[in-house]
């Protein structure tokens, strides 16, 4: 992170907003290399990795999808209808959010011949697999098992990700007692069968609060081969700054993508939601109809004064991108050295972003190189 001298702030404090240090100049517009304008193009849809929702019938796997991807709100997923054949969608609301989500219905059958498994569970990806924890679990217990080891057996680099769901109609003490349940039975029948080796992750959730939102950008995170020098740069980025926590959040579905190495407890993480609720709402009623998905651009930026001495501070990274960081009110008296920070911040990521379109551009021409195709298509060679 570049250092920060007594002449920057002067000079942050004599041409305040608009300066080059510490905000966005003016005129500021999208280059060629923005982060999200072509990256969908450079990446087909089956190039992206999927999430595959499974899980017995009305376990809530339509109802996830929906409330956090499409901004339905909980009780009007009580009048979802069953799901009856796979839908697929491909979600591309930023750069490190690209994939493609995979809702089966609950009665899917893995030994119909028409269930091609080597097309579904290949690739790379993760399978979240739903149980309803206000229901009796053993029947979904043995779903998770079979579909796990076909899976597993399909393709060893899958995720495993369970989600004991509906947690809402569970008191705290039956909540720890479901998970460590569920846990122990699911990973015995994996030791039963010989294939200790299969990691499960489980999570306690529910669409009635943040947790799925939580879960979900878990699952999430582990697509994204750059986790861990997103993680590095937020963590030079708050030490820097003075900052306690800080979030890297795509905006239209609040999944956080990347947050520093310190632990995230679940009401920072509402807090910072909620901030992005408020902004989006504000923007949404009061601001300029430029006809985007949703009123966030260049200019989105936002401080919130809590009334325990911390501040909560928003600022656009990129189109669907922002950093939401979580401060003391004394730290922010220094706000020309965090926005300072925070542009060497926006650029670093930007240049994550080049590298990885890049890659894509390269891997790309080299699936289209005629020679790979003939590969292909003759097999390999001796
Ligand atoms: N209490 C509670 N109910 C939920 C939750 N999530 C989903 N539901 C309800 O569960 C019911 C079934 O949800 P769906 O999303 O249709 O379930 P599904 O797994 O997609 O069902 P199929 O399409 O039949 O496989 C709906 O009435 C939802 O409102 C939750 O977190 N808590």
């Amino acid at each position: 992170m570049a250092s920060y001298t007594q002449e920057d702030d002067k000079h942050y404090r004599e041409y305040g907003p608009g300066c080059e240090i510490g905000s966005f100049p003016k005129d500021f517009v999208y280059g060629p290399d923005d982060p999200d304008q072509d990256i969908s193009l450079i990446f087909a849809p089956d190039q992206k990795p999927k999430i595959l929702l499974m899980g017995l019938r009305r376990s809530g796997k339509s109802s996830i999808q929906k409330v956090v991807f499409h901004k339905m709100t909980p009780n009007e997923t009580l009048f979802l209808e069953s799901t009856n054949k796979i839908e697929s969608e491909n979600i591309s609301n930023s750069s490190f959010v690209q994939f493609k989500i995979l809702d089966f219905p609950g009665q899917i059958d893995f030994f119909e011949p028409s269930f091609d498994s080597e097309k579904i569970f290949g690739g790379h990806g993760a399978l979240v697999f739903v149980i309803d924890a206000q229901d009796d679990y053993m029947e979904a217990l043995n779903r998770l098992h079979q579909t796990v080891l076909r899976a597993h057996k399909v393709n060893p680099h899958l995720r495993f990700e369970v989600f004991i769901h509906k947690v809402d109609g569970l008191s705290d003490d039956t909540k720890i007692v479901t998970q460590r349940d569920i846990h122990q039975r699911a990973n015995d029948e994996l030791v039963d069968a010989g294939m200790e080796q299969i990691h499960l992750s489980f999570y306690l959730t529910s669409i009635y609060d943040h947790s799925i939102f939580e879960a979900f950008s878990k699952v999430v995170q582990k697509l994204i081969p750059q986790l861990p020098t997103l993680e590095n740069l937020l963590n030079l980025f708050i030490s820097n700054s003075g900052i306690e926590k800080a979030f890297l959040f795509d905006v239209l579905s609040k999944i956080y993508i990347a947050t520093d190495s310190s632990a995230v407890d679940m009401q920072s993480y509402e807090l910072c939601c909620e901030m992005i609720d408020v902004v989006i709402d504000i923007s949404d009623i009061y601001g300029k109809d430029e006809g985007t998905q949703v009123p966030f651009d260049k200019d989105s930026s936002s401080i919130i004064k809590l009334n325990n001495a911390t501040v909560l501070y928003l600022r656009e990274v990129s189109r669907y991108l922002a950093l939401v960081c979580i401060l003391r009110e004394e730290s922010f008296d220094k706000q020309g050295l965090i926005d300072y920070n925070f542009l060497c911040f926006r650029r670093a990521i930007q240049d994550v972003f080049d590298v990885r379109k890049l890659q894509l551009q390269q891997l790309t021409n080299s699936l289209s190189s005629p020679l790979l195709q003939n590969s292909h298509s003759n097999g390999p060679t001796t």
